[in-house]
């Protein structure tokens, strides 16, 4: 089977903590150049599934390959990935500058190209008067921006962004879903965590929703709109809080899951929310 195809793929990816499985036996194929928006309630494993992506965390159980080369060899794909964390690692003693140019060091860019992204950057997200402050004196918002650029600095070919507009201002936002766009018009692949669903609706080629570590439900956000059995004016919040709604005793049924062709079906797992050791 060949696997240069496609910028992200996974097959049975699955991360269990103690009794726990978070993520649980994940498929996924996400082409080049496309934004695949990943949603999902709280807890329901889409960091998890962005760590293993990103070789952060290793799978328990499963494989998945970035650019064809297996998310288990690190060196492989370090280059060609990006990744925006909920919180930024950034150091509080540099300056927002100095932070960036660390980085890129670590990324091995050429000085001159470094400070010229640099520069360019911190204008489109307009830092330049703060870039030679210390980080320690950033609002949360400044600190997202600076995490930002850090995951763009090296113009990776897959961008993993969880929550990127998380403490921006309206007009920051819009620049982060402009940069969005902006990459994968220019080849790039974006993979999307958030729980703001017009920034989906916006920008996503696909969507998939995540419950309690499955894929529940997968397509574009019109397919998704579509299959709600169309009643008028059907929305990607109605799909959401359709297909990962919780089943009390008196709906009796357990939750419901992917049918394949990414309808709902009723014959799926609940897990039981345990702690882990691990944490
Ligand atoms: N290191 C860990 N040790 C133990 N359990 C963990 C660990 N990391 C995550 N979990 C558990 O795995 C599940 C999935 O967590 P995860 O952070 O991936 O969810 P999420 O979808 O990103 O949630 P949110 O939208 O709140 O950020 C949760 O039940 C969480 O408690």
């Amino acid at each position: 089977m060949t696997r240069d195809t496609d910028a992200i793929e996974a097959r049975e990816l699955t991360k269990q903590f103690g009794t726990e499985i978070a993520v649980d036996g994940l498929d996924l194929t996400v082409e080049r150049g496309t934004v695949y928006g990943f949603l999902g309630p709280n807890g329901a494993g889409k960091t998890t599934t962005m760590q293993m992506l990103t070789s952060l965390t290793r799978p328990t159980d499963g494989e998945a390959w970035i650019n064809g080369n297996p998310v288990s060899d690190r060196d492989a794909i370090r280059a060609s990935i990006g990744y925006l964390p909920e919180e930024p690692p950034v150091f509080d003693e540099l300056t927002g500058r100095e932070q960036l140019e660390y980085f890129g060091r670590l990324r091995d860019l050429p000085a001159a190209e470094m400070e010229t992204q640099i520069t360019n950057w911190l204008e489109r997200f307009a830092l330049t008067d703060d870039a030679d402050k210390r980080i320690n004196d950033y609002s949360k918002g400044m600190r997202q921006k600076i995490g930002l650029v850090q995951a763009l600095l090296h113009e990776p070919d897959v961008v993993f962004l969880d929550e990127p507009t998380s403490g921006l201002d309206p007009r920051a936002a819009r620049t982060v879903l402009d940069v969005i766009a902006d990459l994968t018009d220019g080849g790039h692949t974006v993979f999307l965590s958030t729980h703001i669903l017009s920034v989906v609706e916006e920008l996503a080629d696909v969507v998939g929703v995540l419950y309690k570590g499955d894929l529940v439900t997968e397509g574009s956000p019109t397919e998704l709109t579509a299959r709600m059995e169309a009643e008028e004016g059907t929305t990607l919040e109605d799909v959401f809080l359709s297909v990962t709604a919780e089943r009390g005793p008196a709906a009796s049924g357990p939750a419901p899951r992917n049918n394949g062709d990414g309808t709902a079906r009723q014959d799926g797992r609940v897990d039981d929310d345990g702690r882990s050791e691990d944490r």
